[in-house]
């Protein structure tokens, strides 16, 4: 895929997916309330594929979870305690992202899970679910959130359907912790009986309510248009319908950031319009961390680094487990441009460049629809190819087609 920018700012209106966190949480709720309408449903592919598996689930004893880590993670805790037996499995690289931490929690509630390869990892045997006797007391878990939250929320939204509910300790750093609150959040419109004191989260037993709920706009697909506004010329904004000020997202976090890379967030009765600003000198490093928001550490690794802004990024460490071991990746591609990601030790990373300039390099992307999302804003600096550019289907199938609308040239690669 090659890009080119004709010149002239950017203008105009860009559609965004909805969110497949909120969906994909949306649809396992759903599930087990045994209803409600869910409007705004995503069209990416994680999205399509929980709901092609939710309805499979029942006449099959296998299924793949792709490269998709809340279906491989929800549907874990989903399809044991509805007692569900067979094979669920995955992409190669979802074979090597941890689920020990769920797995070992779920044996202790009454699941019976097996690895079918390596001890740690799917593809799992998922072989039933025994019920202690009848009890009135929640079963306590302990769970260290430093790896995935993804494992906290699979497993609190199966909490109801315990015969005491549960009682979860979270351990350790918790990272991701918006997309725990964002299940609390769905779990609570669907009904759950929820409270937390501190890192101590009790949910009690009890049917969840069918409810109607229309997912939000993603803000993670969100920030690459902050991208593309903070690197096009002088004069360009852009309006991204469908976006809330009161987002169960943390990626929301992207508004605050980019100020300083010259963009200006302005909330809509419906969704956010985006101004590029006169970029201010940097008198210092600004230090920004992930910990709250890893999926927005590519975006603004790039636009720092375009940019010649440096800014240290803390809170990375999740990044090595997701659909790529994304901080290799930035480095290996960031220095295609005379950028870097320099590891300064103790969890510390300085995104900057030296003679940065664009000029019909080819980014690779590791399967990873992230990488070529935050690196296609390049573009507007010169001519740009982007490796297997349908990677971007996984959350923003449109991606492609809204950078041709607002203006990119867009064309398969020689
Ligand atoms: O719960 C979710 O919807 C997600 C949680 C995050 O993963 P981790 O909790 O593993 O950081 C994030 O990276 C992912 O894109 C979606
Ligand atoms: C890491 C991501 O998703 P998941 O963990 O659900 O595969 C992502 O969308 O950046």
């Amino acid at each position: 895929m090659q890009l080119s920018w004709p010149g002239g700012p950017l203008r105009g209106t860009a559609q965004l997916p909805a969110s497949k966190s909120e969906a994909n949480r949306a649809l396992i709720l759903q599930a087990l309330a045994g209803g409600g309408t869910l409007s705004n449903l995503s069209d990416a592919n994680d999205t399509q594929l929980m709901m092609r598996l939710l309805a499979a689930a029942p006449g099959t004893v296998e299924l793949s979870a792709e490269d998709a880590g809340t279906v491989m993670r929800f549907l874990t805790a989903y399809l044991a305690v509805t007692n569900w037996r067979g094979r669920l499995t995955g992409t190669a690289r979802m074979q090597e992202r941890p689920i020990k931490v769920l797995v070992d929690a779920l044996r202790q509630a009454g699941a019976s899970i097996n690895y079918l390869n390596n001890d740690g990892y799917p593809p799992l045997e998922i072989a039933g679910f025994t019920v202690a006797a009848e009890t009135t007391e929640p079963i306590e878990l302990s769970v260290r959130g430093d790896i995935s939250s993804q494992y906290i929320s699979a497993l609190l939204m199966v909490g109801p359907r315990l015969p005491g509910g549960l009682r979860l300790t979270l351990t350790g750093h918790i990272g991701s912790r918006p997309y725990i609150n964002m299940t609390v959040a769905l779990m609570q419109r669907f009904g759950a009986d929820y409270s937390a004191e501190g890192d101590v989260l009790t949910v009690r037993p009890g049917a969840y309510q069918p409810t109607d709920y229309t997912i939000e706009s993603d803000w993670s697909a969100a920030s690459y248009w902050y991208s593309f506004v903070a690197l096009a010329p002088a004069g360009s904004e852009i309006t991204l319908p469908g976006l809330r000020r009161e987002s169960l997202q943390g990626d929301q976090a992207i508004a605050g950031m980019m100020k300083q890379f010259g963009v200006e967030t302005t909330f809509l009765s419906d969704g956010v319009h985006l101004r590029q600003i006169p970029l201010a000198p940097q008198t210092e490093i600004q230090t920004l961390d992930f910990t709250d928001c890893p999926d927005l550490a590519q975006t603004v690794a790039v636009v720092a680094a375009a940019l010649a802004r440096p800014v240290d990024m803390t809170g990375l460490e999740s990044l090595r487990i997701k659909e790529t071991d994304r901080i290799a990746a930035l480095q290996t591609e960031l220095a295609k441009f005379g950028g870097d990601l320099r590891d300064l030790g103790e969890g510390r990373f300085r995104a900057e460049s030296s003679g940065f300039a664009v000029n019909n390099q080819s980014v690779a992307t590791y399967h990873d629809h992230r990488m070529a999302m935050a690196f296609a804003p390049l573009a507007m600096r010169g001519l740009l190819a982007i490796e297997s550019p349908t990677v971007v289907r996984k959350s923003y199938p449109q991606f492609w087609k809204e950078l041709a609308k607002s203006g990119f040239a867009v064309s398969e690669a020689e």
